[in-house]
């Protein structure tokens, strides 16, 4: 049975990369991508504006929506200091397996934990399931449909804090328009737009950046 497009990246990692180096398996990866396949990884132009917010925040307890293949998983983790962590939530198990390779690849298991299943059944749980009190940094780039929903349901949850960051993907394409319109007409959110490129193209893009005000 042929390979799938992640699989093919995760084994040019594993070939090519320097394990326990996050930054040599990031630079791999974008490598693969900007010259043999493209994929959806947030890339190291946007990759730039997720590692600013991250170093600015400096989290605690940081939720990733939507692992892929773990890219963004090891841009953020390896900024994370010690006794920090990073929840990313995947539902593809095929992709979920590929991430949890490629984060063991990097060296960054220590502080990344994987959750397999559905945003919307795992977000519920992470108070009582996964011990957290509230979320420091929530990176969305997962199905476009559900960064409203699921934007709406971490407030239902009690998970967003006074100062709460929640950074977007894609604002401009694929687009996230309802997440667009919710948000940056919501009073309990100070919102700011990143424009940006699409990974590895000369396509226009964009990051929005909302701050929760309690
Ligand atoms: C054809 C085409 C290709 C790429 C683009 C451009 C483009 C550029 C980008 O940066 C993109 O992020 C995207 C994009 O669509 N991303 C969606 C990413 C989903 C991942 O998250 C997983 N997932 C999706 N919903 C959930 C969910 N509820 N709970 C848990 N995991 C979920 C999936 O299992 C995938 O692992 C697209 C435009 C058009
Ligand atoms: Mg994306």
């Amino acid at each position: 049975m042929n390979q799938s497009k992640e699989q093919r990246i995760l084994n040019f990692v594993l070939q090519n990369a320097v394990r326990g180096d996050p930054c040599s398996v990031m630079e791999t990866i974008d490598k693969y991508c900007s010259e043999k396949e493209w994929a959806m990884n947030v890339g190291d132009v946007k990759g730039v504006i997720l590692d600013k917010t991250v170093e600015e925040i400096n989290p605690k307890v940081a939720l990733e929506l939507g692992t892929y293949c773990g890219y963004s998983a090891v841009r953020i983790a390896r900024l994370l200091k010690a006794g920090s962590r990073l929840l990313t939530v995947e539902f593809n198990p095929e992709f979920a397996a590929i991430a949890k390779q490629m984060i063991e690849f990097a060296g960054v298991q220590d502080k990344v934990k994987l959750l397999e299943g559905p945003s919307e059944v795992i977000i519920p749980q992470l108070k009582k399931k996964y011990e957290v009190d509230t979320l420091d940094f929530v990176f969305l780039d997962h199905w476009k449909d559900r960064y409203a929903p699921d934007t709406i349901l971490l407030q239902e949850c009690s998970l967003l804090r006074k100062g709460s960051v929640l950074l977007a993907d894609n604002i401009i394409f694929p687009g996230a328009p309802e997440f667009v319109k919710y948000i940056r007409n919501n009073p309990r959110f100070q919102c700011r737009t990143y424009p940006s490129h699409l990974e590895y193209m000369k396509v226009q893009d964009a990051m929005e950046k909302a701050v929760f005000l309690g």
